[in-house]
């Protein structure tokens, strides 16, 4: 578990991050949201050790790292926004060149280069200048190049943007496996629904303040107390029935029709309250198809939306 506690960070005369607490549960891949200007690279350059806050504190597990920097870089790879300008070195090269910063012994950088290459599915372009590769390439070396040291903690600044989505989905891959691997990994981004696919826990942030965090569920249901609710049904003759019988129920508002046998609802109550639901709807013969609260980017979005007012999320 990494604990931020009341950083604050001031450049000059701006208040990069103000007060932020947040706690990134291990194992998580934790998103940090917000629009340009919100902190979210200057958050991730405290947690790497790169810059130190004005004042506040950072805990992994039971140590307070903001004084520690050597403990820092011995637990967490860092990918920065930028790729950088590669001198002529080939993908292995490259690695091995960090290897050797992070005083990785000789014999064994080349088993680890190859795991790592094996792992951002790069191993046939191993000889192949950096220079060269395509941009989803570049960015799963630099990834491999944050994972040399087999830190506990990724921190990945805008690792989506201008990825075709092809490379989108290769990389949230890449992160379920580090997940898999037991890794915790936290990711930036300004576009919100880059992350909402990828993620399982999010921090929304503006103007160096966090506002909102928790898992995607929470959050998405932060609006309101409610969810959305879906409910798709089989003929078209039993949608009024079927809109009716939910209009009548207690905790469920605002019924519309939606595309096709699509009916859309609010709805606030329990898991409990939702089976209890469905039964009805079931008793009274109504054609289920589909049933589920809305889950995913879009009601994110609308949390987003609302709460950094006045701010593009894009
Ligand atoms: N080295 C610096 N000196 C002065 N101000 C800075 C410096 N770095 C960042 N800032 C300011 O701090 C604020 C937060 O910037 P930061 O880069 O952390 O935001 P961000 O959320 O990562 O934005 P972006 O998505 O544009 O990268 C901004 O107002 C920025 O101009």
């Amino acid at each position: 578990m990494i604990k931020i506690q009341h950083i604050s960070k001031r450049y000059r005369t701006v208040d990069a991050l103000s007060d932020v607490n947040l706690e990134v549960p291990r194992g998580t891949i934790f998103g940090l949201i917000g629009p340009n200007g919100a902190g979210k690279t200057t958050l991730l350059r405290i947690l790497a050790a790169l810059i130190t806050p004005s004042s506040g504190e950072v805990w992994f597990e039971q140590e307070e790292v903001t004084q520690a920097p050597s403990i820092i870089q011995r637990k967490v790879g860092y990918m920065p926004d930028f790729f950088g300008v590669y001198p002529d070195l080939t993908a292995a090269e490259y690695l091995e060149f960090y290897a050797g910063i992070h005083g990785i012994p000789r014999p064994k950088r080349q088993r680890i280069i190859n795991d790592l290459l094996e792992l951002v599915e790069l191993t046939g372009k191993r000889d192949t200048l950096v220079e060269t590769l395509s941009r989803g390439m570049k960015q799963r070396l630099c990834l491999a190049r944050a994972l040399v040291h087999d830190p506990e903690v990724l921190l990945l600044d805008e690792p989506a943007s201008g990825l075709d989505p092809r490379a989108r989905v290769e990389l949230r891959e890449l992160l379920r496996t580090l997940q898999g691997m037991g890794k915790t990994v936290i990711i930036s981004s300004h576009i919100l629904l880059e992350l909402a696919e990828m993620c399982t826990d999010v921090a929304i942030m503006q103007k160096g303040h966090l506002v909102l965090s928790g898992d995607v569920e929470k959050v998405s249901h932060h609006l309101g107390d409610g969810r959305q609710l879906e409910i798709r049904i089989l003929e078209q003759e039993r949608l009024d029935d079927a809109m009716h019988l939910l209009k009548d129920i207690a905790g469920i508002s605002n019924v519309t029709h939606g595309e096709g046998n699509l009916i859309q609802a609010e709805f606030t109550g329990s898991d409990q309250e939702l089976h209890t639901i469905l039964s009805r709807l079931i008793a009274e013969n109504i054609p289920v198809v589909s049933f589920a609260p809305r889950s995913g980017g879009g009601r994110l979005e609308e949390v987003f939306m609302s709460i950094t007012e006045g701010s593009s999320p894009s």
